[in-house]
């Protein structure tokens, strides 16, 4: 597999890029905010009020859907009232009780880690609320608890409906009156999105698509990808996990401080220094700064520091700014940048970014 960036030339991409329509799929974000904020309000979710708040909210899933549980500890912020905990594995960890509330979210309704939790918290008698395909295994847990369920019904990867599986939750915390989020934060979040999708399309060359010209700085490097706010790291940690399932592509991604006491020293290493696969700098490691407005001061003078010293080592450095002032605003525009930048990544690959081959084998391999 080479890099070729004519594969993203508009002509190209219009004919025989983007076999299986991720990059329309990255353009509906804006429209997924819109349709899940209005289904979340529609939704009866009356008992949640009448149980008022629980001691704590953990949020299961795998993958696309268990970063929904990040999303909202995210935009809760710093101020929650409560914790809000993602467990992504087979079991509840052993404090969590029947004051808890636990949310399932799954698009398929079908990945065995999240089922077994929804089965355990029912088992401890926890309130459960669960995210999911309709007429699937997790709906079915939830009606025989009599537990309040949320269909969504994107089709299509998991990864992309993650607005689909995250605005509900984002929704259920204003009620609980975790978060501040009118409708305007959810239409202004709409409004980034689209503006990041006009700027992002197909038909828009390189030098002022910011997707494209990402994908390019990623191209033959490996990404080492930076959040420099707990927000800005969940947005780390999903363009990782873009690049990972569109690309096909290896990332590694972490939050400042805690990376400035061990990925830091990546910068004297091998890839920092050789040119094994390297991009046109001689460099194959590369630096992704995702910068947030809420950062603390430490932290900031720590990014200054660190860009810095990156640079001084010859490390090719890319700072990008979250836009907006709502925390789903801010997030949503470094999420959409990355959707965009690994799947731009994959077809100047010349690779589909929709499959995910090697996830469905190691399924089929692992069933009885
Ligand atoms: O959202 P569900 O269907 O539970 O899938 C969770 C994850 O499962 C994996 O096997 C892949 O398909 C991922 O892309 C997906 O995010």
């Amino acid at each position: 597999m080479s890099w070729e960036p004519d594969r993203l030339d508009d002509q190209k991409l219009l004919t025989d890029g983007d076999p299986s329509g991720m990059l329309r799929a990255v353009a509906a974000s804006a429209a997924q905010v819109r349709t899940s904020h209005r289904a979340a309000r529609e939704a009866d979710l009356s008992s949640l009020d009448r149980e008022g708040r629980p001691r704590t909210i953990v949020v299961a899933g795998m993958g696309g859907s268990g970063i929904a549980g990040d999303i909202l500890n995210a935009v809760c912020g710093h101020g929650a009232p409560l914790p809000i905990v993602t467990v992504r594995s087979y079991r509840l960890p052993g404090w969590v009780g029947a004051t808890d509330m636990v949310i399932a979210v799954s698009c398929s309704g079908r990945t065995e880690e999240t089922l077994a939790v929804a089965m355990e918290a029912v088992r401890r008698g926890c309130r459960l609320l669960a995210l999911g395909a309709p007429d699937s295994p997790l709906q079915a847990i939830a009606r025989q608890a009599g537990a309040p369920f949320v269909p969504v019904t994107t089709g299509g990867q998991p990864r992309a409906a993650v607005w689909a599986l995250s605005i509900p939750l984002v929704v259920i915390a204003a009620e609980l009156g975790l978060v501040q989020a009118d409708d305007e934060a959810f239409e202004s979040t709409a409004k980034r999105l689209e503006d990041i999708a006009h700027r992002c399309r197909p038909a828009s060359e390189s030098f002022i698509n910011p997707g494209k010209s990402l994908a390019m700085e990623m191209a033959e490097t490996v990404p080492m990808i930076w959040g420099s706010s707990p927000l800005a790291a969940v947005a780390a940690y999903r363009w990782a996990c873009q690049l990972n399932e569109n690309g096909k592509y290896p990332a590694v991604w972490g939050e400042i401080p805690e990376v400035n006491h061990n990925q830091v020293v990546a910068f004297d290493g091998p890839l920092a220094t050789r040119d094994i696969f390297a991009d046109e700098s001689g460099r194959s490691l590369r630096l992704f700064v995702l910068r947030d407005v809420e950062e603390h001061p430490q932290v900031a003078r720590r990014r200054e520091v660190s860009v810095r010293m990156a640079e001084d080592r010859g490390v090719p450095v890319t700072q990008i700014a979250a836009e907006g002032l709502h925390p789903l605003e801010r997030l949503a525009t470094l999420v959409e940048l990355g959707d965009y930048a690994s799947t731009y990544l994959a077809l100047g690959y010349g690779v589909d970014p929709t499959p995910v081959s090697a996830i469905t084998e190691l399924k089929a391999r692992i069933s009885p």
